[in-house]
C-alpha cells in the first residue's frame, strides 16, 4: 500500500474455493490504483494486486488448475491518479497495465471524452493486444474517418494448464453518451452478425462473457439466450460491472454471473469445478458447480487468502508498482490540502436531506456560494444537479487534491436558462426526481441521472432456490476469536449472503433522489415571478423536456454558459475558502 494509507486491519474471514478454473475480476476501478488511503479495509494498492495475481497464478499452476484474470472496464475517471494529470491519464495507463489481465473490455468512462476513446485505443488495447475484445464498440480514425473495430470481436484459446477450450466476448451495455469518435453497436444488434452467429456455434468447454455491463441489466440476459440457444449444456460465465456493486446472478444451472464492485475495494473471485471432465473425449454434461467470494482490498486478507506475510507477500514487481505510483502520487501532488473537512459526508450512507448528506452539504453550503455571476447575482435562481456527478464519499479530515477528483472527476460545468417562468422552474426537480416515464417518451432514461449503485437494484427474491449452488469449500475460520467486525458491504445476491471475504457490520445505504436543488437569492417573501433555471451541463437533455412537460417552451438554443469552471473546480475553491484550518 502507500505510504501513509492506512494500516491494514484484521478481519473475521471466509476462505476462497478453487475449482478445476479460476477467476480474478476487477471492475470499475475508476484510477484508484493507489488504493483507499483513508479506508484500512481497501487500502492496498495495485502493486499489491500484481503481488496477488502473481502467487495466485503460481498456486493455480502448482495444483495443475487454471487461473485467468479478467478486467471489465471503467479504468478511467475518479480519482486523481487519473484525473489530475495534465493529460489525464498520464501515469495511469502505464501503472495499470503492470497488472497481467487475460481478458479486458471498455467501459463507458473510456468513452465520455474523444481523448479517453483516442487512448484506450492507442495505448491499453495494444497494451493487452490479443487479450483485449470489443465485440460491439468500433474506433473511428481521426486521420481517416474509417470505422474499425476497438479491438478483436472475440477471443478462441485454451487455457494454459489443462487446455480447457474457452470462447470470449467483450461487451459493453448500449451506452449512447459516448463521444463521436467511438461506435458503441447495440447488443440485439451485435448479436445478428455473422462472427458472433459462427462464434457461438465453436463448441468450447467454456463461454466467458466480459462486459461493461450490470448484472441486472437487460443485455446479458439477451446474450444469454442468444448463446444457449445453440448451446443447451455449454457453461457461461459473465463478468459485469458498470452497476458499482457486488452482485452475483445465476440465469441457469450452468450460466453464472458476477460483479465485482467499484473504485477498487473489490477483488472479485469465481471458481468452477466440472467444467471439463478428465478425459478429453467425454464432454461434461452433469452441472458444473460455481463459487464466488467479494474481496476486500485489505492488505490483511490478500496475506490470509495467500498464506503469506508483509515480508513473503510483495513481490518485486509488485513493489516497483507501488513504487511508481507513489512517485505519481507526489508528482502530481495529490496529497495537496485544499482544506479541512469539519464532518464526514456520505453519499448514500446518510438520507437525504440531513446533516450528514453530501447532496445535503452541497444545495445548503456549497452552492448558494458558488452559483453566482455579478451581473445577475440578485437575481432568483434554482441550481440543480444530478447525484451521480458526486462520486464518493468525503471523509472527515484532510480534503486534497485527490479527494476532489474522487469526489468530482467529471468536466462538468454551469449552464442556465435565464428568466424562466418560476410557475414552469420549480416543477423541473420534481419532475427530474420522480417522473421516469415522462422522459422515456423522448428516450431518456432518468436512471442515468443517479448514483450507479442504486441504478439497478439486486432484486429482493433471490432466484430458483430450488437449484443447488454448492459452496463446498466454506470455512469460516475462528470467528469468536477475531477482532470486532468493521463497516463493509454485506452482499445479498442470487446465491445468498455469504459472499464478501470478510464479515462486515452491515452498512445501511439509502436510496437518493435523481437530483438535488438550491433555491438561491429568493424574496424573503412570496414566490419570485421569473428565476435563472442553472444545472450541470451533463443534465441538460433532461431539462428541456421537463420544462415542456411543466409548461415552459425552451429549446437548447436558449442554454447559455452560466459561469466559467467545473463543478470540481468551483468546489476545491469553496472548500479552500471554508474549511480552512489544521488536520
Ligand atoms: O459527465 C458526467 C459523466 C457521468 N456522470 C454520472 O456518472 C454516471 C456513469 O457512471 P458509471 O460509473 O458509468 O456508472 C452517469 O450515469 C452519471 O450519473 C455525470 O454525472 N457526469
Amino acid at each position: 500500500s502507500q505510504p501513509g494509507a492506512a494500516k491494514p486491519i484484521a478481519a473475521p474471514m471466509r476462505d476462497l474455493n478453487w475449482g478445476q478454473l479460476n477467476f480474478i475480476h476487477t471492475t470499475d476501478t475508476h484510477g484508484w490504483l493507489g488504493g483507499h488511503l483513508q479506508e484500512p479495509q481497501y487500502s492496498a494498492d495495485w502493486g499489491d494486486y500484481v503481488s496477488f495475481t502473481h502467487h495466485m497464478r503460481k498456486q493455480a499452476d502448482d495444483k495443475g488448475i487454471d487461473l485467468l484474470v479478467i478486467d471489465s472496464g471503467d479504468r478511467v475517471e475518479g480519482n486523481g491518479l487519473y484525473d489530475a494529470s495534465h493529460p489525464k491519464g498520464l501515469f495511469q495507463y502505464g501503472i495499470y497495465a503492470e497488472a497481467d489481465v487475460d481478458i479486458i473490455c471498455t467501459g463507458n468512462h473510456e468513452l465520455y471524452q474523444a481523448y479517453s476513446a483516442y487512448c484506450e485505443h492507442n495505448i491499453t488495447v495494444p497494451n493487452y493486444k490479443e487479450n483485449y475484445i470489443a465485440s460491439n464498440l468500433d474506433y473511428i480514425e481521426p486521420e481517416t474517418g474509417d470505422r474499425v473495430p476497438q479491438a478483436q470481436r472475440y477471443r478462441k484459446f485454451k487455457t494454459k494448464n489443462q487446455g480447457i477450450e474457452i470462447v470470449a466476448f467483450g461487451f459493453i451495455f448500449d451506452f449512447t453518451g459516448n463521444a463521436n469518435n467511438t461506435v458503441v453497436q447495440p447488443v440485439a444488434e451485435t448479436l445478428e452478425e455473422a462472427w458472433f452467429q459462427e462464434a457461438i456455434r465453436e463448441k468450447p468447454d467454456l463461454f466467458v462473457v466480459v462486459g461493461h455491463v450490470g448484472l441486472r441489466m437487460e443485455e446479458f440476459k439477451t446474450i444469454f439466450t442468444a448463446i444457449r440457444k445453440q448451446n443447451w449444456h455449454i457453461p457461461i460465465v459473465f463478468f459485469g460491472g458498470h452497476a458499482h456493486v457486488r452482485d452475483t446472478r445465476k440465469f441457469d444451472s450452468k450460466a453464472f454471473a458476477m460483479a465485482s464492485g467499484r473504485y477498487f475495494e473489490t477483488i472479485g473471485w469465481m471458481s468452477i469445478d466440472g467444467v471439463k471432465s478428465a478425459s478429453d473425449e467425454v464432454e461434461a454434461t452433469s452441472s458444473p458447480s460455481f463459487s464466488r467470494r467479494y474481496i476486500d482490498t485489505n492488505l490483511f486478507g490478500l496475506h490470509y487468502h495467500t498464506g503469506l506475510n508483509d515480508t513473503t507477500f510483495p513481490t518485486k514487481h509488485g513493489k516497483r508498482v507501488t513504487e511508481t505510483i507513489t512517485r505519481a502520487r507526489k508528482s502530481l501532488d495529490l496529497d495537496y490540502q485544499f482544506g479541512c473537512a469539519p464532518k464526514t459526508l456520505w453519499m448514500s450512507r446518510a438520507q437525504y436531506p440531513s446533516k450528514d448528506s453530501i447532496f445535503t452539504w452541497i444545495a445548503d453550503e456549497v452552492f448558494p456560494d458558488i452559483v453566482t455571476r455579478k451581473d445577475r447575482k440578485d437575481k432568483p435562481r434554482l441550481a440543480i444537479t444530478n447525484t451521480g456527478g458526486i462520486r464518493f464519499d468525503i471523509f472527515k479530515g484532510p480534503f486534497t487534491r485527490d479527494t476532489t477528483y474522487a469526489i468530482s472527476p467529471f468536466l462538468s460545468g454551469f449552464r442556465y436558462i435565464p428568466d424562466v417562468p418560476y410557475k414552469a422552474a420549480s416543477k423541473v426537480i420534481d419532475l427530474l426526481n420522480s417522473a421516469g416515464k415522462i422522459f422515456e417518451e423522448h428516450g431518456l432514461d432518468t436512471r442515468i441521472l443517479t448514483l450507479p449503485e442504486q441504478r439497478f437494484p439486486v432484486p429482493i427474491a433471490v432466484a430458483d432456490e430450488t437449484e443447488e449452488v454448492e459452496e463446498p469449500w466454506l470455512e469460516l475460520r475462528d470467528v469468536k476469536k477475531e477482532p470486532s467486525l468493521i463497516a463493509g458491504y454485506t452482499t445479498k445476491d442470487d446465491v445468498g449472503d455469504d459472499g464478501d471475504d470478510t464479515i462486515h457490520e452491515t452498512i445501511k445505504f439509502y436510496n437518493q433522489p435523481n437530483c438535488v436543488q438550491s433555491e438561491i437569492a429568493f424574496p424573503e417573501d412570496g414566490e419570485p415571478e421569473t428565476v435563472d433555471l442553472v444545472f450541470l451541463d451533463f443534465i441538460q437533455p433532461w431539462i428541456i423536456p421537463a420544462l415542456k412537460f411543466a409548461g415552459a417552451d425552451y429549446t437548447d438554443d436558449d442554454v447559455e454558459e452560466y459561469m466559467e469552471g467545473t463543478l470540481t473546480y468551483k468546489m476545491a475553491e469553496w472548500i479552500s475558502k471554508n474549511w480552512k484550518g489544521e488536520c
